[in-house]
């Protein structure tokens, strides 16, 4: 009959609709969680790999000089005129009085813009090796490279450029006086020498050492060293020694990261960091590269490779801190989920309050049976109906007989009751999409679209063969209680849908008239059926 709506249906299917609720919210919420967790570690690998790169940067130009001053050495110790505008300086290294070591210092200053650091070596005995004048001389001859690359790496934290020899003197710049850092014999000790020997260090590569304090007292640094190798002669090597700070600060210049950043070196050791805090687990230093985050049970870490430096970038990101960007991220979803849940719920009660509501105006309250105002619009509906698709529709009035003796003789309840029994029959025995309203008093209508009078008929008798059938005496009534029925169609002279339950009210008053308990049909209708 009429349409019916999404609330009904929600209405009628509530408990399957809360589980698609349900469903719904957790779906949201899950997926919601999800793509917070991955942005986190999307955005968290962007950062560290900004910082990454600056590292990588970093050690690339570092790097690139290094390549220069290296080849250059390389040249000038393969070619045998030892470099002649270095002479002057040669002929001014003078061995420091009551030591054992000698220096540039007694250079009269100014000095050299070129040439300004400091040669100094042990004084050896014996005559002066040939061989190791001609390897000072180169050394000074690499002042200029020296220079340019000091100061156009100075910003990189780069506090010396040197070159150490086997033959035991070393070439540094910018200038030190010898009282502040000279050639030893603890020299060759230090790690940056002895990473650099080809007994250590065969394939003569390039290295960085361990973090070291600077004993020119410009701090913790670590040192890129490269062996030079002439003629498959091992010479001695080339540095540059980078300050920490720099590196924490390149770490920390990635903006905010989530969790920490470490920087660790081949030596598995934390060179710098972008935090105070210490790594709460040792045995992350030892992890390899990795291409993606590895989640453990107190944090996702990821080792990132800086360029091919021999360094790593340990991104430490503790569950907790991730943990909680994930509910600052999925709470906006949660509280609108909750809110879409709460709008849904009160639509749900609105839902129910409006049908309970039309089920009130629509419906009889003694009987449950359609009250005469939701007749009068299915009547409407089915005659409307009829006069666009030609659907037939009939009507049965159904009149209880002597309704009035039973309610005076055994009392209005029982009266009451009687009325009941008469609709829930009629509805039993009738098809689903059928009605039953209830006109007035003792008086219904049947209501059967799609049917034929014939049908009516049928459907009348049937129900009025029940209801004097049915054990009345369980009521308290001594005899049967029968009614009178008119059936009617609706007929394309009707100019109103009035009309038919006008006929099917005449039919059921000739059934009264007649004799009651019996079902009279509408003359107008189908040829005689009464019975
Ligand atoms: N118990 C009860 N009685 C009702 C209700 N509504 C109307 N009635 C009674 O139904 C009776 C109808 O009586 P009448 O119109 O004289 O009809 P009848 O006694 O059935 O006689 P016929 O229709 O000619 O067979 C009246 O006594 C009304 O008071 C109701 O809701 N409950």
């Amino acid at each position: 009959m009429r349409r019916m709506l999404l609330g009904e249906m929600v209405l009628d299917h509530q408990r399957l609709f809360r589980g698609i609720l349900t469903l719904v919210f957790m779906l949201l919420v899950v997926s919601n969680g999800w793509y917070v967790y991955s942005r986190s570690l999307s955005l968290s690998d962007q950062y560290a790999h900004r910082a990454v790169a600056g590292l990588r940067q970093h050690f690339e130009k570092i790097s690139g000089f290094i390549d220069t001053i290296q080849a250059e050495a390389v040249r000038e110790l393969q070619w045998n005129e030892p470099p002649r505008d270095v002479d002057g300086q040669l002929s001014a290294l003078r061995a420091v009085p009551g030591s054992n070591y000698f220096s540039l210092d007694q250079l009269p200053p100014p000095l050299s813009h070129q040439q300004i650091g400091n040669l100094t070596g042990l004084v050896l005995p014996g005559k002066p090796e040939p061989s190791r004048q001609r390897e000072m001389a180169v050394a000074l001859g690499l002042a200029p490279m020296l220079t340019a690359a000091y100061r156009n790496l100075d910003d990189h934290g780069v506090a010396w450029v040197y070159y150490v020899s086997r033959q035991q003197f070393i070439y540094l710049y910018p200038f030190a006086p010898a009282a502040d850092y000279h050639y030893t014999l603890a020299t060759p000790n230090g790690v940056f020498w002895r990473m650099a020997l080809p007994e250590a260090n065969p394939a003569g590569r390039r290295f960085i050492t361990p973090v070291y304090i600077d004993q020119a007292g410009k701090g913790a640094m670590l040192t890129i060293g490269q062996p030079i190798v002439a003629g498959g002669h091992f010479y001695g090597a080339l540095y540059m020694d980078v300050g920490v700070p720099t590196l924490h600060q390149l770490l920390g210049s990635a903006g905010e990261v989530l969790g920490k950043l470490y920087l660790l070196n081949a030596q598995n050791q934390i060179v710098a960091a972008n935090t105070e805090e210490a790594l709460p687990q040792e045995n992350l230093l030892r992890l390899p590269v990795m291409a993606d985050y590895r989640a453990g049970p107190t944090a996702h870490v990821k080792v990132f490779a800086v360029g091919d430096s021999g360094m790593r970038v340990l991104h430490y990101l503790p569950n907790e801190v991730l943990a909680l960007e994930i509910a600052k991220g999925t709470a906006p979803g949660i509280v609108a989920a909750l809110l879409l849940w709460l709008a849904l719920a009160l639509l749900n009660r609105t839902w129910v309050l409006n049908r309970e509501l039309r089920r009130l105006s629509e419906h009889d309250a003694l009987t449950g049976a359609l009250n005469h105002r939701a007749f009068q619009a299915v009547l409407s509906q089915l005659y409307q109906g009829y006069h666009e698709t030609g659907e037939m529709f009939a009507l049965v009035m159904v009149d209880l007989d002597h309704f009035k003796r039973i309610n005076d003789t055994f009392g209005h309840a029982v009266g009451d009751e009687v009325l009941k029994v008469l609709v829930r029959l009629a509805r039993r025995m009738l098809r689903s999409q059928d009605l039953v309203a209830r006109l007035g008093g003792e008086e219904f209508v049947l209501v059967l679209p799609a049917t034929e009078l014939r049908d009516a008929m049928k459907a009348a008798v049937r129900l009025r063969l029940q209801l004097e059938r049915l054990n009345w005496a369980k009521l308290g009534l001594p005899d049967k209680v029968t009614a009178s029925m008119g059936c009617a169609v609706v007929l394309a002279s009707d100019s109103k849908a009035g009309a038919v339950l006008k006929r099917a009210d005449d039919a059921m008053y000739r059934a009264k008239q007649e004799g009651r308990n019996r079902v009279c049909v509408d003359l107008q209708g189908q040829p005689p059926g009464v019975e």
